[in-house]
C-alpha cells in the first residue's frame, strides 16, 4: 500500500476512536474542525519553535532534534485530518501538490516580482 495511503487510513482510525468521523456532514462541522486543526497545529508549532533555542536573552535553551521530530510528526496529523475535513483524498493532496509545485517553479522563473493569485486557480 502507498505510504500515504496507509497515514490518511491510519489517521481516520485515530479520529474516530476519539470520536470524529471526516469529512463533516455540514458546512459549519467543517469551519469547526478546519478552527479546531490549525488551533492544534499553532500550539504543535509553538512546541517545535520550544525545541530550538530562541530566546535571544537566555542561555539554558537546548537545541532537542529529537524533539523536533516528534513535533513535526504531531503537525503531520492535524495536517492530515485537516485534509480530511476538507473531504481530500491522499491522491487529491498529491495532484494539488503537483499542480501547486510546479506553479512555485514557474514563480521562480520569472523571477516572482508580481503576485499573482489568479496563477493557482486551477489546483
Ligand atoms: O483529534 C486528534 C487529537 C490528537 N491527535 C494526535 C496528534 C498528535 O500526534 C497528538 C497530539 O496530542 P498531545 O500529545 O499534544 O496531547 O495527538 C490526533 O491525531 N487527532
Amino acid at each position: 500500500m502507498d505510504k500515504l495511503e496507509e497515514i490518511f487510513r491510519m489517521q481516520d482510525a485515530l479520529n474516530k476512536r476519539i470520536g470524529v468521523n471526516l469529512p463533516p456532514p455540514s458546512d459549519e462541522e467543517k469551519a469547526k474542525w478546519i478552527l479546531n486543526y490549525t488551533r492544534a497545529m499553532q500550539q504543535e508549532t509553538a512546541e517545535l519553535i520550544d525545541s530550538v533555542p530562541w530566546k535571544w536573552w537566555a542561555k539554558y535553551q537546548k537545541f532537542d532534534e529529537q524533539n523536533a521530530k516528534v513535533e513535526v510528526v504531531d503537525l503531520f496529523h492535524f495536517l492530515v485530518s485537516l485534509a480530511q475535513t476538507l473531504g481530500m483524498t491522499p491522491d487529491d493532496v498529491y495532484q494539488a501538490y503537483l499542480k501547486k509545485n510546479a506553479v512555485n517553479h514557474q514563480r521562480q522563473d520569472s523571477g516572482y516580482v508580481k503576485k499573482d493569485e489568479a496563477d493557482s486557480k486551477h489546483i
